[in-house]
């Protein structure tokens, strides 16, 4: 055997290019950094809320380096943390921030958000914001941004990988072997090739799934609550049982919402073929766990991949995943063929860098420009950039209830300068105002501010100037 000098020496002069700890570039990722930088963009002039080194930005739940950069860039106060934090630790650290960072694990209540007083924008960098009372943060005036697609390849990789081992009963022969049990068996081993493959929720990871599926000779078919054209030989099956009956592996890529809770129970189970496999990788809740426990004991279902759970640990550690988590924990991980990841499925390097990217600039243009393209609770409106020589110019933002003659008020009280352009837009209880409005002198900006704060309407007002 090779003493640890050898082997050290034998690697130190390989190229670093096939490495797998090389972080290479996604095309999204090369194609994002390419993109014109609207907010560095030299002739256009930086607006101005107070002083950007005022902005306080709190990042949770190791946000990835790309953000604190792009952040940190900006002028803004960035405070990050590894892990997310417990609520009366958020609580107080919320009150004085402009804008929180957070992925799946932290929970911004209505209890958490009624704490923050300077708050204008929460950045979710991941897919999912059931983890935020997004209805709070709209009556509140705070707009919430996500990262839509950056990483549902990565958890359709994941899947497509699963589905392989699931079929070939990897992860038993690996536990066996780590043992030092060797097991070579075929029985009840099977290639993927040929069988169907069911998604539920065929949205960004759903679709991209369908792609690596063919290539693989699966037949797949799937079943959402709207019409979506399929790509590929994939067909859409409209009737859930009948869908159910069809799979060989299931497959949830679905929001975690009223109508997907416990979505897959001991009847949808019963439902399936004898010796199906099921995979979750979307949310915790999309799966009666205990039903899925009393399907595979009677062998109807022959393996099972999760990478998410109702409850999930706050941090990193051992001994966190038991029973006193969730308390089926035990019977769970002494079935044999189940998969257990810890909520990995978009954690890749690529998927977390362009997430990084993605959300931390949105958070950016809407401090700095008010621009809320992108936000899933907010209406969209944005306005082009102000000029260098548009020095007597503010531009209001105006969040405000969408109830009839508001904007009869607001350019009232606008209308002693020129307004140059503005832009309003609603999304059922909310509406959103950006104007331009030049010929204001310093002295009248906290008029303006005073006048529009007293409107009845009003949620969240700032003048960036
Ligand atoms: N494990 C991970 O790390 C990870 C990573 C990314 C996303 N996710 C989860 O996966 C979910 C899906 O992601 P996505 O990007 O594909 O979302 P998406 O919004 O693009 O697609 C979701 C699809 O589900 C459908 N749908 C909604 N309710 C349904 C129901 N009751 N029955 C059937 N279909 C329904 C929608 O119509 C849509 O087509 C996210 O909401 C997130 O919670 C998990
Ligand atoms: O990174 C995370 O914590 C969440 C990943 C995933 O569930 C998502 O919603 O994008």
């Amino acid at each position: 055997m090779s003493s640890p000098q050898e082997i050290q020496q034998a690697f130190q002069n390989i190229s670093i290019s096939g490495s797998p700890n090389r972080v290479s570039k996604s095309p999204v990722q090369s194609f994002m950094n390419n993109l014109p930088h609207r907010l560095s963009v030299s002739k256009q002039k930086t607006l101005k809320p107070f002083s950007s080194g005022d902005i306080k930005v709190l990042l949770l739940e190791n946000v990835n380096k790309t953000a604190i950069d792009i952040l940190t860039k900006q002028g803004y106060q960035v405070e990050f943390h590894k892990a997310s934090l417990d609520e009366e630790t958020l609580i107080e650290k919320i009150k004085d921030v402009h804008c929180i960072g957070i992925r799946s694990k932290t929970k911004l209540t209505a209890k958490v958000l009624s704490h923050a007083k300077n708050l204008v924008s929460i950045g979710c960098f991941c897919i999912g914001t059931n983890q935020v009372d997004l209805e709070y943060a709209t009556k509140i005036g705070v707009a919430v941004f996500n990262s839509p697609f950056s990483n549902s390849r990565s958890v359709a990789e994941l899947i497509m990988a699963e589905i392989v081992c699931l079929a070939r009963q990897v992860g038993d022969r690996s536990i066996e072997l780590h043992t030092g049990t060797w097991n070579k068996v075929s029985n009840k081993c099977w290639e993927v090739r040929g069988k169907t493959l069911g998604i539920i929720g065929y949205g960004h990871i759903g679709s991209q799934l369908s792609v690596l599926a063919e290539a693989f000779g699966m037949h797949v078919i799937y079943y959402d609550i709207v019409g979506i054209m399929a790509i590929g030989m994939a067909k859409q099956v409209d009737d859930l049982n009948e869908f159910l009956g069809q799979a060989d592996f299931l497959t949830c890529h679905v929001p975690e919402t009223s109508e997907t809770k416990n979505l897959l129970s001991l009847p949808q189970f019963a439902a399936m073929k004898d010796g199906a496999y099921v995979l979750n990788a979307s949310r915790g809740t999309v799966i009666d766990i205990p039903a899925l426990i009393q399907a595979m004991k009677v062998g109807k279902i022959a393996g099972a991949a999760l990478d998410v759970y109702p409850q999930e640990p706050p941090k990193n550690g051992d001994k966190l995943f038991v029973d006193s988590l969730n308390e089926w924990t035990s019977e769970l991980v002494s079935l044999p063929n189940v998969i257990l990841t810890p909520h990995i499925g978009g954690s890749t390097e690529e998927a977390q860098s362009a997430i990084g990217v993605e959300v931390s600039q949105a958070l950016s243009k809407y401090i700095n420009e008010g621009s809320s393209v992108g936000s899933v609770n907010f209406p969209e409106v944005s306005l082009r950039g102000l000029s260098l020589d548009q020095e007597d110019t503010v531009r209001v933002l105006y969040i405000h209830h969408n109830v009839p003659g508001v904007l009869k008020t607001v350019n009232n009280i606008l209308s002693d300068h020129n307004i140059e352009k503005q832009f309003s837009d609603s999304q059922t209880d909310i509406a959103y105002l950006i104007a331009d409005i030049s010929g204001v002198d310093q002295k009248d900006i906290k008029d303006i501010y005073d006048r529009l704060n007293a409107t009845e309407a009003k949620i969240a007002i700032r003048l960036l100037y």
